[in-house]
């Protein structure tokens, strides 16, 4: 069987060097052929302290990256603006994006469809990799159609660039799917702080934590006269993405457009 080839953008980061453990351990099947990173140009990314012995080498530039390698399959996790710039360069060369990173507006997000289809190039983008966090979403989804008075509360660490998490838009997106549009609380409320109610969106309000300590947890809170429901997930470790990342990258050979959302791949 032939090795899916992989470039991972974002080595040294937190999801990134977990990316780099998962496909260490997947060797059998995947084969790390590069990184791209802002730092450590032609460096091999064993000589980087902290990652895992592969003799791959790190690129700063993606253009150069594309041109000297043949990879299947761009994994990204790094930055909003950076993340974007390389799903749509890799589109351009023909090498398949899964990608993990957030922030990502709707217009991106459509411009990158858009491509994807145009180019007959698979790609996976999702704002969760944990299983667990996509049947919080899918719960929230089901228990929505119940209970429209909803808010949602994330929790992440303190070096998260983006707020709302990509999590917290997606859930409220599905939750749009099946809610009427409403708006919440007493029609009169005025925030004596500015922000004390939180986000809104189409009515619902996402609030926003960050706290050292934290890795990624929310929690969908749903209230009716009398009685609430409580929807929550956690992720204690990075570990819990790298199953969904791997089930993407092998997904992502079958696919010739973009899905968004790792619901749409899983059996
Ligand atoms: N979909 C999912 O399941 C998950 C998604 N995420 C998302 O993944 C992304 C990464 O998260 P996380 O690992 O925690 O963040 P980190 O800040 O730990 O990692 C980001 C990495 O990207 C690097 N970087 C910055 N600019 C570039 C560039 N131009 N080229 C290549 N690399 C660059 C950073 O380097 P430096 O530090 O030197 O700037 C850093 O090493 C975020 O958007 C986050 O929201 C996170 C967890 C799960
Ligand atoms: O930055 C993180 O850590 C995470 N980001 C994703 C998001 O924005 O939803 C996924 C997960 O919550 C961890």
């Amino acid at each position: 069987m032939n090795k899916i080839k992989v470039i991972v953008a974002g080595p040294r980061g937190k999801m990134g060097s977990e990316a780099l453990r998962m496909i260490k351990k997947e060797e059998e099947e995947l084969e790390l052929v590069a990184c791209i990173d802002h730092k450590f140009d032609g460096y091999k990314v064993i000589d980087v302290e902290g990652l895992p012995p592969f003799d791959a080498l790190i690129y700063n530039n993606i253009e150069e990256c594309l041109q000297a390698v043949d990879a299947d399959v761009l994994v990204d996790l790094t930055t909003p603006e950076v993340g974007y710039k390389h799903t749509k360069t890799a589109l351009e060369h023909g090498v398949r994006p899964v990608v993990g990173t957030t922030g990502f507006s709707d217009q991106q997000l459509l411009e990158l469809t858009d491509l994807a289809e145009s180019k007959g190039i698979g790609a996976v983008i999702a704002p969760n990799f944990a299983v667990g966090a996509v049947l919080m979403m899918q719960f929230a989804k089901m228990a929505a159609k119940y209970f429209p008075d909803v808010e949602i509360i994330e929790r992440h660490h303190d070096q998260k660039l983006d707020a709302p998490s990509g999590t917290a838009v997606k859930t409220a997106q599905l939750i749009q799917e099946v809610r009427e549009s409403k708006q919440q609380g007493h029609p009169d409320e005025k925030e004596t702080i500015k922000g004390a109610r939180g986000a809104d969106f189409d009515g619902m309000k996402i609030h926003s934590v960050r706290l050292p300590g934290l890795v990624a947890h929310q929690e969908v809170v749903f209230g009716s006269p009398g009685q609430n429901l409580t929807i929550k997930h956690d992720s204690f470790h990075r570990e819990s993405f790298m199953s969904g990342i791997k089930l993407a990258i092998d997904h992502v050979m079958k696919l010739d457009l973009l899905v968004y959302g790792l619901e749409n791949i899983m059996e």
